[in-house]
């Protein structure tokens, strides 16, 4: 009979490869189950990095970036060559990344079983493995199984020239049109991503608030800029049936009675957590509706030996705080003095066409929680690197605290955004105040330095209130 081991990690994603690692850095023994062949999960596979590998790929194949600089239109040179291009980019990332995982794990002593793993007693796991069936008893367990798109049954995703955002990475050929449906994080992305190659986009969306969570303002800013890409947004619309004509398009009936026909249609809402065959029911658990498991703040399940992080716990589902999550979890269980929360500010980045970034309070949040706070704006169109860069949209938004002058809010929409959203971030940490900018000396010309200007603007709010 195999030792138990100290921890099994089901799932080797984000979460699962950093709570493994951060394990055993600690001197415990450690076995990661992944199911797929290549460790890294949906962000290595099918989400974060494959879609932004794909956004890049686009920005340099359409020549985007260089519109504003000469003028020129944007087009490929060669559609038909796009797509072997773009997909070859994004493999040869997923393999390097994959590479980079199996020896971030190896050399920390953690071993990789390739299988479908489920509970079959709350210390025990079956694999089910290429060669057959092998248990692993473990002390802990940290179930990082993930999450899959959602499949509602009236959406018939695997009809050709339907995708979700899983398939649609396995494109054959860039089509003229795409209906994306759900103006989400991930639809808003491949959105832009396909505009920006030339095809004629429609999004639709439920909601009459473009992406809520923004600030208002930067919510509004990108999604004209959305159209100014040529995407054609359907706000406050929700969808009906989805067939496919005599012609062979396929058509998506709304609930207003229009029909929208398109070459291809990407449905792009929502996402469901891996928990259905995890044999939960052996361990004493059980998911709710959306497939995820509720977890304390330490991230641990109902079952005190079993914690739980990333998307399978839900919102807010992202690969950076998956992986935070993963080490919390695991510092806890092992009593490591070490780590004992994720930090209070999450930040986001949406890598739309323009990128946007933010942490912290929004203007609508302020007014929500009755702060008084004054915002200070900087446009690229003044900053000397955002006219060298020819992004002449992008904009640097603080919101500052009025009495305490305390930064608590930062917004950045345009090029490097979610790089630049941490300057703020760092300074949000550190309980800096407007003044730090203006103490602080930038490199010139840079981005960066749009915080000083916004900085600037911030401090001109606040002599107004004085
Ligand atoms: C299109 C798209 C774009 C995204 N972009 C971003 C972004 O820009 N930034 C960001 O922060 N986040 C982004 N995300 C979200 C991000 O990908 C996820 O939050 C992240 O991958 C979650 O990590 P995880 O470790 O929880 O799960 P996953 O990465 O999903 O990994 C789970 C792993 O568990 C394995 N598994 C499942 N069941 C079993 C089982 N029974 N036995 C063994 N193994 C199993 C799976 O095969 C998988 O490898 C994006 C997601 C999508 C879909
Ligand atoms: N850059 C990033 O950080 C990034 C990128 C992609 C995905 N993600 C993560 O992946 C997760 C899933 O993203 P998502 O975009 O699929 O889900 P989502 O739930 O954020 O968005 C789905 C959208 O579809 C709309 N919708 C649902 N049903 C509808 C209907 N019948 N008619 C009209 N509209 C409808 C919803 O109102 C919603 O706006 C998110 O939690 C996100 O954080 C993050």
């Amino acid at each position: 009979m195999e030792a138990p081991h100290d921890l099994v990690v089901l799932g080797s994603g984000p979460a699962g490869e950093k709570g493994a690692v951060q394990a055993a850095y600690f001197g415990h023994r450690v076995v990661v189950v992944e199911k797929a062949p290549e460790p890294g999960g949906a962000a290595v596979h099918t989400g974060t990095l494959p879609s932004k590998t794909l956004r890049e790929t686009a920005l340099y194949l359409s020549g985007f970036r260089a519109r504003d600089l000469y003028g020129v239109s944007v087009r490929l040179d060669d559609p038909h060559a796009a797509v072997p291009r773009l997909i070859a980019r994004k493999d040869a990332i997923a393999r390097q990344e994959s590479e980079r995982i199996r020896h971030n794990l190896a050399r920390h002593d953690v071993e990789l079983v390739r299988g479908d793993a489920r509970f079959v007693s709350p210390h025990t796991i079956e694999v089910r493995t290429p060669e057959g069936a092998r248990r692993i008893d473990g002390r802990y367990f940290l179930i990082a199984t993930g999450s899959s798109p959602r499949n509602p049954p009236d959406v018939p995703i695997h009809e050709p020239d339907v995708y979700d955002s899983d398939e649609i990475l396995a494109l054959s050929h860039l089509p003229k049109s795409m209906v994306v449906l759900g103006a989400g994080v991930i639809g808003c992305e491949y959105a832009c991503m396909f505009a920006a190659l030339g095809v004629q986009v429609v999004l639709v969306e439920a909601r009459t608030q473009f992406l809520p969570f923004l600030d208002h303002e930067v919510g509004r800013r990108l999604e004209s800029a959305m159209q100014h890409l040529g995407i054609e947004i359907r706000k406050g619309h929700r969808w009906g049936r989805i067939h496919r004509a005599a012609n062979g398009r396929i058509l998506c009936d709304l609930a207003d009675g229009s029909v929208l026909e398109s070459e291809t249609l990407l449905f792009a809402a929502g996402r469901v957590g891996n928990t259905a065959g995890l044999g939960l029911e052996h361990v004493g658990l059980t998911a709710d509706d959306r497939g995820a498991l509720k977890v304390d703040r330490h991230y641990r399940t109902a079952v005190p030996h079993v914690y739980a992080a990333g998307d399978v716990i839900g919102f807010p589902a992202l690969a950076s705080t998956s992986m935070e999550q993963a080490r919390v979890a695991v510092c806890h269980a092992f009593g490591i003095d070490y780590k004992q929360s994720i930090g209070p500010m999450l930040p986001y980045g949406i890598y739309t066409i323009p990128e946007v970034s933010c942490v912290g309070e929004t203007e609508e949040s302020c007014k929500e929680q009755g702060v008084d706070y004054v915002v200070g704006r900087a446009l690229y169109r003044e900053n000397a690197r955002g006219l060298i860069t020819g992004d002449l949209e992008g904009m640097t938004k603080l919101v500052v605290h009025t009495k305490t002058r305390r930064l608590i809010g930062t917004h950045v929409i345009g090029e490097r955004a979610s790089e630049l959203v941490h300057i703020g971030q760092a300074v949000m940490h550190l309980g800096g105040t407007v003044d730090t900018f203006i103490e602080m000396v930038f490199n010139y010309p840079t981005l960066s330095e749009s915080f000083k200007y916004a900085a600037y603007s911030a401090l001109g709010e606040l002599a107004k209130r004085r």
